[in-house]
C-alpha cells in the first residue's frame, strides 16, 4: 500500500499565512458574533453531546426527549444536528427520540485513548450500529502516528468504515496532540484516503482543544483533497467550542475556505456539550437553560 501522502499532497504549511489568514477570519467573526441568521445555522449543526463517567440510561433518555421537545418548545428555531454519545446510551436515545431530522451519533472504537484492540474498536463499532447510531465518531491511533506508523492508523480506518457500511464516519485527530500543523494536515490526508466522511479536530477530553489553526490547516486540506479526487469530506470543530464567538470563527473559516456548499449538517458540525444553550440565548437575547437545566445534570 503506499501511503507516502507527501507526493500526492502538499504537507507543508506555512505559519505566516496561516496567522494572516486566522487574523482575518477573527475580525469577520467579531463582526458576526451577534448575527442571529448565522448563530441560528451554527445551532443546526451542533452534535449535542454527553460524553461524561457519570452518564447512565437516564440521561441519554433525556437528551433525547429535549431535543424531540425542542421545536415546541422553541418554534422557529432549527433543531440541532445529532445527540452524540458513548456507545452505552445509544439505545436511551433511540428508544426515546423522536425527532426525525436529528442523527444519533456514537462516539466508539476505544473513545477516547483508541488504546485498544483492533477487534474490540470493529466489535465496538459494529454494536452501536445494532443499537441504533446513525454515525460514528472515531479517533485515530495517535499513538501509532507519533511513531510514523502510519499503515496502522490508516488499515484501523479502512476497517472501520467496513464495519461502518453507510453510517458516516468521523475522524478525530486529537489535534492537540500532534506536534504540528504539518502534522495535522498529514494526519487529515491520512483519514480522508481511509474513508472519512467527516475529519474532527478533538475528543474534547485533551487540552488544546479545537483551535482556529488546526481547523483551519484541516479546511485546507480538505479543500485539497476535493480539488484532487473530488471527494468532499465534512469538518468537525469540537471540544471546548463554548461561545459564539468561536462559532462564529469556526463558521467564518469552513465558509472562507471550503465556501457556502459545506455550511449544512452534512460537512459541518460542531462537537460541544456546551454551546447550545449558550447560542439559544444569545439568539433569543435573554438567558436559557433548556438543555442545561439541573434535570440533566453535569452539562
Ligand atoms: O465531540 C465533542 C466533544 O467531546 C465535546 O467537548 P466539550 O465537552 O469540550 O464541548
Amino acid at each position: 500500500m503506499d501511503l507516502s501522502f507527501e507526493d500526492k499532497f502538499n504537507i507543508e504549511v506555512e505559519a505566516a499565512e496561516v496567522e494572516k489568514a486566522i487574523n482575518k477570519f477573527k475580525d469577520i467573526a467579531q463582526s458576526r458574533k451577534g448575527d442571529v441568521e448565522i448563530l441560528k445555522r451554527c445551532f443546526s449543526m451542533i452534535d449535542l453531546t454527553t460524553l461524561n463517567t457519570t452518564d447512565g440510561y437516564e440521561r441519554g433518555k433525556l437528551f433525547a426527549e429535549k431535543v424531540s421537545q425542542f421545536p415546541n418548545q422553541f418554534p422557529g428555531m432549527p433543531n440541532v444536528a445529532a445527540i452524540c454519545v458513548y456507545p452505552s446510551l445509544v439505545a436511551a436515545v433511540k428508544e426515546n427520540l423522536s425527532a426525525p431530522s436529528v442523527k444519533i451519533a456514537s462516539v466508539a472504537a476505544g473513545f477516547p485513548a483508541s488504546q485498544t484492540f483492533l477487534e474490540i474498536k470493529l466489535s465496538e463499532c459494529e454494536m452501536a450500529l445494532e443499537q441504533g447510531a446513525d454515525e460514528l465518531d472515531v479517533v485515530i491511533s495517535v499513538g501509532s502516528f507519533l511513531e510514523g506508523d502510519y499503515f496502522t492508523v490508516f488499515s484501523e480506518l479502512q476497517q472501520i468504515k467496513e464495519v461502518a457500511e453507510n453510517a458516516k464516519v468521523k475522524v478525530i485527530l486529537e489535534t492537540g496532540a500532534l506536534p504540528s500543523l504539518e502534522d495535522i494536515k498529514l494526519a487529515s490526508f491520512l483519514a480522508m484516503e481511509a474513508g472519512a466522511d467527516f475529519i474532527k479536530t478533538s475528543t474534547g477530553k485533551l487540552e488544546p482543544a479545537a483551535t482556529p489553526e488546526a481547523v483551519y490547516v484541516m479546511c485546507l486540506a480538505i479543500k485539497e483533497f476535493h480539488e484532487k479526487t473530488g471527494r468532499m469530506v465534512g469538518m468537525k470543530p469540537a471540544g471546548g467550542v463554548s461561545n459564539s464567538y468561536d462559532a462564529a470563527l469556526f463558521y467564518t473559516i469552513v465558509e472562507q475556505v471550503l465556501g457556502q456548499e459545506w455550511l449544512y449538517t452534512g460537512l459541518f458540525r460542531f462537537g460541544t456539550s456546551k454551546l447550545a444553550d449558550i447560542l439559544l440565548s444569545d439568539i433569543l437575547g435573554k438567558e436559557v437553560k433548556y438543555f442545561s437545566q439541573s434535570s440533566i445534570a453535569k452539562y
